[in-house]
């Protein structure tokens, strides 16, 4: 850390960035390590109550990325403004507009839950009575009022996270960071983060939330960053992100009976763009699969097909993230 200057603190006289109103705006963000670039050119912005995902595989820059939007490594080129100040390793300012919740656990075992976020809440200057009801309500978002005396030692590895995420609250940031917080933790754990950064983003805060799971991007985030090799691919909404790939939705009709009238007969509905049709199985390709399913099997009935088996499939990221960078987004 620190074993050089970033552009920023090479500029003290500019601490303000563009007014734009976004909580965060990245502009051509630049890192390596020796030889290595591990972000090369990375551009995004952040508004208001917006979930921002950054969707990759490991090793693509996801953490690099938030290292230099938090400030805790200086960035080789570009800039990161927060809630209009320019973010540096030396700046503080703009840090107190940062909630960052790392990927690794920063908890004390022994401390309880309270403890733990009471401990924190003092090391970032909140007292008192301000710190008592802060711990509160944070231990309500985080759903662990009820373990709040339990040592921290004792929870699951997803209480434990939350706990992680809760250290990351108590300032009351504008913009919540949270790099891969489900990694490693179980189902039911997973889906309690995954409902507390919704509430979260429901209030009005930004979230830049990193993670190398598809649905998550899918189910959490506004618009999606999608990244590989240092550079984001595409960015957009997963509409958007699927659209760009010409992505389409499928239906596959298994059965028996005409199912030759049963083609002819779905070639003329409004939604179907193609049949390919065997002996038992016919293959659409449709716009919005989900609403137009329910008239296709009717059709297909109605013309004499007998059917067996309906299956939908959707393009999704995972789908996307192929087409733009011709690997599997898992590994
Ligand atoms: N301090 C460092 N020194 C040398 N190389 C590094 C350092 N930090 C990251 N890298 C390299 O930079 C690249 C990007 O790493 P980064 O951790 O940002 O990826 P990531 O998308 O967050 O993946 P992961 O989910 O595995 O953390 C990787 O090739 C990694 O090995």
């Amino acid at each position: 850390m620190g074993e050089h200057m970033s552009v920023q603190d090479a500029q003290p006289a500019a601490t303000s960035g563009p007014d734009t109103g976004d909580v965060l705006v990245v502009e051509g963000l630049r890192r390596r390590f020796g030889d290595l670039v591990a972000v090369d050119g990375v551009d995004f912005r952040i508004g208001h109550g917006e979930t921002y995902g950054l969707l990759g595989p490991n090793g693509a820059g996801k953490t690099t990325t938030i290292s230099m939007v938090a400030g805790l490594i200086p960035a080789d080129e570009g800039t990161v403004t927060v809630a209009g100040q320019l973010m540096g390793p030396r700046r503080v300012d703009p840090k107190r507009h940062i909630g960052l919740v790392p990927q690794d656990l920063a908890i004390y075992p022994e401390l309880t839950a309270r403890e733990n976020l009471t401990f924190f809440g003092k090391l970032q200057g909140i007292t008192g009575a301000d710190l008592k009801g802060r711990v509160a309500e944070v231990l309500e978002l985080i759903g662990l009022t009820d373990r709040a005396k339990e040592a921290s030692k004792n929870f699951s590895g997803g209480m434990k996270r939350r706990l992680n995420i809760g250290i990351g609250l108590l300032h009351q940031p504008s913009l919540l960071i949270l790099d891969e917080p489900t990694v490693g933790v179980d189902p039911q754990s997973r889906n309690s983060i995954l409902e507390s950064v919704e509430a979260l983003s429901g209030e009005g805060m930004a979230v830049l939330y990193t993670t190398h799971y598809m649905e998550e991007a899918e189910r959490l985030c506004d618009r999606i960053g999608i990244i590989d090799s240092g550079t984001i691919q595409a960015e957009g909404t997963r509409e958007e992100l699927i659209r760009l790939t010409g992505g389409v939705d499928q239906i596959r009709l298994s059965g028996s009976g005409d199912v030759a009238a049963a083609a002819e007969a779905l070639r003329g509905m409004p939604k179907v763009e193609q049949v390919d049709a065997d002996r038992h199985t016919l293959r659409l390709t449709v716009r919005e699969a989900p609403t137009a399913v329910a008239d296709i099997v009717t059709g297909a009935s109605a013309a004499g097909m007998s059917l067996s088996d309906v299956e939908i499939s959707r393009p999704n990221l995972e789908s996307v993230f192929l087409h733009l960078t011709g690997k599997a987004l898992r590994d």
